[in-house]
This record gives structure tokens, sequence and C-alpha cells, in this order.
């Protein structure tokens, strides 16, 4: 076991998201349901994630762009660059998420479901990302019908 599940209070952490193709989509996405502060850069940026009300640099990553960042998740669809910026990210001490390569990750993403102030969150260590969020549909759905009572 390699990792630790704990939540982490977001509301004023400075966040950044390096790439806004699809996965940075997703990722910020999810990241709104908890927190309007965090920044996007990247030289593409998807309308639904324009969408959001995040700071858009719509710009190729610089290494200036960690400055102050405290948590990071790394998305390009450039696996080398990934590892570049994870390099860099590491010099600085800041905790990261790197999209394609689970073995360079500080903190991964759980599948969440959240009711209230309740949440569960599947998570694999990063082994089946698809067990994880079948896991996840399965207890919103017991939960949801009421087999599954949480109060
Ligand atoms: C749960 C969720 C949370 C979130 O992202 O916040 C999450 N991935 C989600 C979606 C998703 N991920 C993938 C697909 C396409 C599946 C398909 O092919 O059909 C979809 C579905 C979609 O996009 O709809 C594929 C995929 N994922 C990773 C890789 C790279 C690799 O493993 O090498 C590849 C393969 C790329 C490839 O090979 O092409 C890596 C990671 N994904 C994780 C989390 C971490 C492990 C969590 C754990 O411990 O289980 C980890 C390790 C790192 C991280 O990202 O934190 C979120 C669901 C949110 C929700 O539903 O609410
Ligand atoms: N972790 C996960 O949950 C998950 C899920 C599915 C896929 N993936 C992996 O994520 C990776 C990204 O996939 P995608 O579909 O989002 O790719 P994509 O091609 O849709 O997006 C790539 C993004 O990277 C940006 N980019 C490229 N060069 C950049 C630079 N120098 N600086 C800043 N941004 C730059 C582009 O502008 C674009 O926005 C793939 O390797 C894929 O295997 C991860």
């Amino acid at each position: 076991m390699d990792y630790l599940p704990i939540t982490i209070k977001i509301v004023s952490a400075n966040i950044l998201i390096v790439g806004g193709g699809k996965v940075a989509t997703h990722k910020a996405q999810i990241l709104a349901r908890f927190t309007t502060h965090a920044t996007i850069v990247a030289p593409e940026i998807t309308e639904e994630l324009k969408a959001l009300p995040f700071h858009i640099k719509e710009k190729t990553f610089e290494a200036a762009d960690l400055d102050g960042v405290q948590l990071l998740f790394v998305c390009t669809g450039d696996h080398e660059l990934n590892h570049h910026i994870k390099e860099l990210a590491a010099e600085r001490h800041i905790l990261t998420s790197v999209c394609d390569d689970p073995a360079q990750c500080d903190f991964i993403s759980p599948a969440i479901y959240r009711n209230d102030n309740l949440t569960i969150a599947v998570g694999s260590d990063s082994r089946d990302v698809k067990r994880s969020i079948r896991v996840r549909n399965r207890i919103k759905e017991l939960i949801e019908n009421g087999t599954l009572q949480i109060d």
C-alpha cells in the first residue's frame, strides 16, 4: 500500500492544470465541484473547459507557470513533456498527478460519489481505474435506489 487516502482542503489552494484537452477537461469538471479557484495553461483549450470558472492561460507551458502552485495536474497529450513538467514540479516540492503515468503520481484522484457532506471515494492504488469507476457507480446506484442506507 503506497497511498494514504486523505481529503485535502483546497478552497484557497493554488491549483494548476497543464493541458486543455479531453482529460484536462474531465479533471477540471470534477475539480469545479469543489472549488472555483484553479488555473489552466495550454495552447488549445476545449470550450467546455473555458466555460468553467477558472483562470485560463491560453499558451504553451513554461516553468514560471509553477510559481506558487501547491497542487498540480499534468494532463498534456505529450508523454515526454508530462515527464519533464513532473521533474520541474518535483524540484519545487509540488504535489503532482501525471495523467499518463501512475508511477509518477504523488497523488491519485479516486472515483467520487458525493451526497451532501458524505464523500465516498473509490481508488485502486492506480491499478484498475475502470474497476474504481464500476464500484463507485454500484455504490451510487445502491444508495440512490434505497438499498444502501447512509442515514
Ligand atoms: C476515477 C478517475 C478520477 C479522476 O480523474 O478525477 C480517474 N480516472 C477517471 C476516468 C478515466 N480514466 C481513464 C478512462 C478511459 C477508460 C477507457 O479506456 O474506457 C476514464 C473514463 C473517462 O475518461 O470517462 C483511463 C486512464 N486513467 C489513467 C490512465 C493512465 C494509466 O493508467 O497509465 C488511463 C489510461 C489511458 C490509456 O491507456 O489510454 C490514470 C488514472 N486515472 C485515475 C482516476 C487514477 C487511478 C484511480 C484508481 O486508483 O483507481 C490514475 C492512476 C491517475 C489519475 O488520473 O489520478 C476518473 C473517473 C471520474 C468519474 O467518473 O467521476
Ligand atoms: N488520468 C486519466 O484519467 C486519463 C484518462 C484517459 C486518458 N489519459 C491519458 O491522458 C493523456 C492526455 O489525453 P487527452 O485526450 O487529454 O489529449 P488531448 O490531445 O485531447 O489534449 C492534449 C492537450 O495538451 C495540450 N498541450 C500540448 N502541448 C502543451 C504544452 N507545451 N503546454 C501546455 N499544454 C500543452 C494541448 O493544447 C491539449 O490541450 C493521454 O496520454 C491519455 O493516455 C488519462
